[in-house]
């Protein structure tokens, strides 16, 4: 292929929209990002205005080819890759017809709660997904039920719904599609079939006129309209932003896990062509590629990161999340001090909508360095509860990270002692969007296939566990007792 075509990938995220340039080595050569605003209408809702993600994803772009200095024309494909599970309603001149309810968004717990009751076997075995507000299928009934109009509108097949995906990809080409990967999260598609389920349509009362065409993780959708970038180039990869992750790991065996951390944490191991159910964990299509179907069980943490900056912009007892490892270094130790960052429930592998968040074992002598610390360990700890899960079903050797808070060595050393395995950082830590454009370049012929990929992959530092077994298991004894205080603790409160 011609040597001086790079692949755009564009990574919508939860508070940012990049958009990166890579070349055939996978080198970043120009990078844009840009925030758009939170939304929280009540306690507890969370909403994105699609306006303001199109705006904050088309200045990415810009800025990303201006200072990679290269022409649309040269960009050989498009590849996308989101926030997954956020919901949103537009009519087909692309007019968003609500804000995007976002899947930190709880509004609809009770409506899942009882939903679940009786429907919670089916959609697990059907979906491979545990009944939470959490995935689109419920916010999108709830926006069908409570938008003036809507549910009329899509039933005369005037509004189109998507993840963050299909609302960029349309806005892109016109084009209405989505992945498996994407299509997998909200809670409508049957992950066996690999089709729209009429079963799930009917329990959430959705009109299939509103769905988007599921297509594989890497073909050409479409091709941007000219009047964007001056240039009609392909969009060729999709996937939600964890399973891009896995791709951009290079993770394609099946037993290959990797962890991203960044708002939250998302750890997904690949099972192959095997689908696999654990209770406490989803199951989930990590690509479609070729014709077929790759298989992950995944641990959904959701808040982890935002701990960090809760520390920052919250409590204010830091200036920046960096901070957090040269306060933890202090002390040789958490001194009985955990952190159980529950701020919007627990997801895997506890479920529970209702926990809340605490800080344990606080003396007179507990100071910033002891939240700093508990805080960065409280991530640690929420992983190792997900590794443990999966591990019943796919034996682990080792994980391999990314995601802005890998940066902190700290973190990722106490991670390596709390698991008792290996931690591996990769040389490229923009993970995610290398997956999306892995995907978009192996569909234009621009990457020959996956062996090249896998040999482009590079570890930058590997974390040994350090820790002695029986230190390990004392604390990670203590996290699950802090944990069990945590739970259900809203309804506790509300009694
Ligand atoms: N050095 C650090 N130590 C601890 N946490 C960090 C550090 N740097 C960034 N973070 C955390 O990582 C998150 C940002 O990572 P990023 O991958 O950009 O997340 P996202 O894509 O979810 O917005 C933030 O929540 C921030 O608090
Ligand atoms: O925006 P991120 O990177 O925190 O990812 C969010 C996940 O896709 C939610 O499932």
């Amino acid at each position: 292929m011609d040597g001086d075509k790079f692949i755009l990938s564009l990574d919508e995220g939860t508070t940012s929209a990049r958009a990166i340039v890579f070349d055939r080595e996978s080198n970043v050569v120009g990078m844009g990002q840009y925030e758009f605003p939170q939304h929280y209408p009540r306690p507890g809702w969370v909403e994105h205005n699609p306006e303001e993600i199109w705006n904050a994803q088309f200045r990415a772009i810009k800025t990303a080819l201006e200072r990679a200095k290269v022409e649309p024309g040269q960009i050989a494909a498009i590849g996308v890759t989101n926030q997954r599970e956020t919901t949103i309603v537009w009519d087909r001149s692309g007019k968003p017809l609500y804000n995007a309810i976002v899947w930190q968004c709880r509004r609809t717990a009770e409506m899942v709660e009882e939903i679940k009751r009786e429907h919670g076997d089916v959609i697990k075995e059907k979906t491979g997904l545990v009944p939470d507000a959490y995935f689109s299928a419920s916010k999108l009934k709830w926006l069908l039920d409570n938008v003036p109009g809507l549910r009329e509108r899509a039933e005369r097949g005037e509004v189109l719904f998507g993840t963050v995906d299909t609302f960029l990809i349309y806005r892109l080409t016109g084009e209405h599609v989505t992945d498996y990967s994407n299509a997998s999260r909200t809670m409508l598609f049957n992950i066996k079939k690999l089709d729209w389920d009429d079963e799930l349509l009917e329990i959430f009362d959705i009109p299939a006129e509103v769905l988007p065409e599921v297509r594989e993780s890497s073909e050409v959708y479409g091709y941007t309209k000219r009047e964007l970038l001056g240039a009609e180039i392909p969009v060729s990869g999709d996937a939600g932003d964890q399973q891009a992750a896995l791709f951009g790991q290079a993770a394609f065996e099946a037993g290959m896990v990797k962890a991203t951390y960044g708002t939250g944490n998302f750890i997904l191991a690949n099972t192959g062509k095997t689908v696999r159910y654990s209770d406490n964990l989803l199951t989930t299509i990590a690509w479609g590629l070729k014709g077929k179907v790759t298989y992950a069980l995944e641990g959904s943490v959701f808040i982890t990161g935002a701990a960090v900056q809760w520390l920052r912009d919250g409590i204010r007892i830091i200036e920046s999340a960096p901070e957090t490892e040269e306060l933890a270094r202090k002390l040789e130790s958490n001194e009985g001090v955990y952190f159980v960052p529950a701020f919007v429930g627990l997801g895997a592998p506890y479920w529970d909508q209702f926990a809340r968040g605490l800080i344990i074992g606080i003396t007179r002598g507990t100071g910033r360095e002891h939240l700093a610390r508990a805080t960065l360990e409280a991530i640690a700890y929420l992983t190792r509860d997900v590794i443990e899960e999966m591990e019943r079903l796919v034996g682990i050797k080792e994980l391999r990270v990314d995601g802005g808070a890998t940066a902190n060595d700290f973190l990722m050393e106490f991670q390596a002692d709390i698991l008792g395995k290996r931690v591996i950082r990769p040389v490229v830590k923009e993970t995610t969007a290398l997956g999306a454009a892995y995907l978009a370049g192996l569909a234009v012929d621009y990457w020959d296939g996956m062996e090249e990929i896998k040999d482009l992959w590079r570890a930058e530092r590997i974390f040994e566990p350090k820790m002695d077994r029986e230190t390990r298991e004392r604390l990670y004894r203590g996290w699950k007792e802090a944990v069990k205080r945590a739970l259900g603790w809203a309804k506790i409160a509300e009694a």
